[in-house]
C-alpha cells in the first residue's frame, strides 16, 4: 500500500514537471512570440509614416518644450509662421532658447503635443530617417573628426565621400584660399605627426561646408555658424552662404545682426518666448532689443562692408 502510494506521489511530481517545463516552455514561446508582434508593428508605424517634404509653410503652434531633467520650460507658447523659402535669423541671449527650437524643428526632440507642422502635417507624422535625409544641419558644437578633410566635408552626405568635385566644390564656398598640403586626404587633428591643425575659425569653415554637400535640402539651419570667425570672415563667408541658400528655406542663428539684416524675417528669442518678429527694418523702427545690439554691432559691418567686393 505505502508502495503504491510512493509511486502515485513520485508520478504526481514527475507530470508536474513535465506540466511546468511545458508551461515554461510556452511562456517563452510567447514572449517571443509577443516581442515579435511588437517588432512587426513598429516597422508597420515607420513604413506608415509620411516621406518628409513641404511645398508652403513651417507652423509652430503653442510649442512649449521641457527637458526632462529640468524643471523649467526653455520654450514657452511659440507661435511662428515660416513660409517656404525664407530667410529666418534667429537672435537671443544664452539660453533663451534659439537652439532648442531649431532642434525641435529637425525632429531630434520629441514634442509631446502636435505643435510643428510642414504644410498642416504634424512633424511627428514624418519618417524620421526621410526627416534626416531632406534637411541639412550645422550646429555650434559641431564635431572636429580627427580623420581627414575628405571625411571631415562628407559627413554632410556620406554618399560623396569619393566625389571629389563635390566636396571640393564645398569647400570653395566656405572660402578655403590656401589648400590643404595632401588635398582632400590631409589627415587632420594631433592623432598623427604629419597631420595638419586648422585653428577655431578653419574648423567652422570645414563643418560649414558639409551643408553644400547635400543635395537639395527642404530646410537648411545653421546654429552660430560663424562665431569663431572675424567680422570681415564672417561677411564674406555669409554672403556666400546666401547665394547658395537663396529660394531653401533656412533658419540661422547667430548673436551677430550682420546676418539679421540680410533675412527677410528676424526673430529675437528672450527667456525661451519671442519677443520681437519682423523685417529689418520693422525691429529697428519698434526700438526694442534687436534695435539695441544693432546699434551696439553695427560699425563692425558698416566698416567690413566697404572691404567686400561687390557680387
Ligand atoms: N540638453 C539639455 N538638458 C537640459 N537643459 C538644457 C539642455 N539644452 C539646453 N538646456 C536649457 O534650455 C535652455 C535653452 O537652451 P538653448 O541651448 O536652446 O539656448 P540658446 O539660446 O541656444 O543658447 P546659446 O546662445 O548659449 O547657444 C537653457 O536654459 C539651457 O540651460
Amino acid at each position: 500500500m505505502a508502495v503504491a502510494i510512493i509511486i502515485n506521489v513520485i508520478s504526481n511530481l514527475i507530470e508536474d514537471y513535465i506540466r511546468m517545463l511545458e508551461n515554461l516552455n510556452y511562456s517563452v514561446k510567447a514572449k517571443q512570440m509577443k516581442e515579435q508582434i511588437a517588432e512587426k508593428s513598429i516597422i508597420k508605424s515607420a513604413h506608415g509614416k509620411i516621406p518628409f517634404r513641404f511645398h508652403e509653410q513651417i507652423d509652430i503652434s503653442n510649442l512649449s518644450f521641457t527637458y526632462p531633467n529640468i524643471q523649467i520650460e526653455s520654450l514657452k507658447n511659440i507661435n511662428l509662421t515660416i513660409n517656404k523659402g525664407e530667410l529666418i535669423a534667429v537672435l537671443g541671449e544664452n539660453g533663451s532658447g534659439k537652439t532648442t527650437l531649431v532642434k525641435l524643428l529637425l525632429g531630434l526632440y520629441k514634442v509631446e503635443c502636435d505643435s510643428i507642422f510642414y504644410d498642416g502635417i504634424p512633424i511627428n507624422q514624418f519618417d524620421e530617417n526621410s526627416l534626416y535625409n531632406n534637411t541639412s544641419a550645422v550646429f555650434q558644437d559641431f564635431i572636429k573628426y580627427q580623420t581627414n578633410v575628405r571625411d571631415n566635408i562628407a559627413v554632410g552626405d556620406i554618399t560623396y565621400v569619393n566625389n571629389d568635385e563635390k566636396l571640393e566644390s564645398a569647400l570653395n564656398r566656405v572660402l578655403f584660399d590656401n589648400h590643404f598640403p595632401g588635398g582632400l586626404n590631409t589627415k587632420l587633428g594631433y592623432i598623427d605627426q604629419d597631420s595638419t591643425n586648422l585653428s577655431g575659425g578653419q574648423w567652422q569653415r570645414l563643418a560649414l561646408s558639409r551643408v553644400f554637400v547635400k543635395d537639395n535640402p527642404e530646410l537648411i539651419i545653421f546654429d552660430e555658424p560663424t562665431s569663431a570667425m572675424d567680422p570681415l570672415s564672417e561677411m564674406r563667408i555669409l554672403n556666400e552662404v546666401l547665394r547658395y541658400c537663396k529660394n531653401t528655406t533656412t533658419i540661422m542663428i547667430s548673436h551677430r545682426v550682420g546676418i539679421a539684416r540680410k533675412a527677410d524675417k528676424i526673430c529675437v528669442l528672450q527667456q525661451g518666448q519671442i519677443v520681437e518678429f519682423g523685417t529689418h527694418d520693422e525691429l529697428i523702427k519698434s526700438k526694442r532689443n534687436y534695435y539695441e545690439m544693432w546699434m551696439s554691432q553695427k560699425e563692425w559691418y558698416e566698416d567690413v562692408e566697404d572691404k567686400i567686393p561687390a557680387s
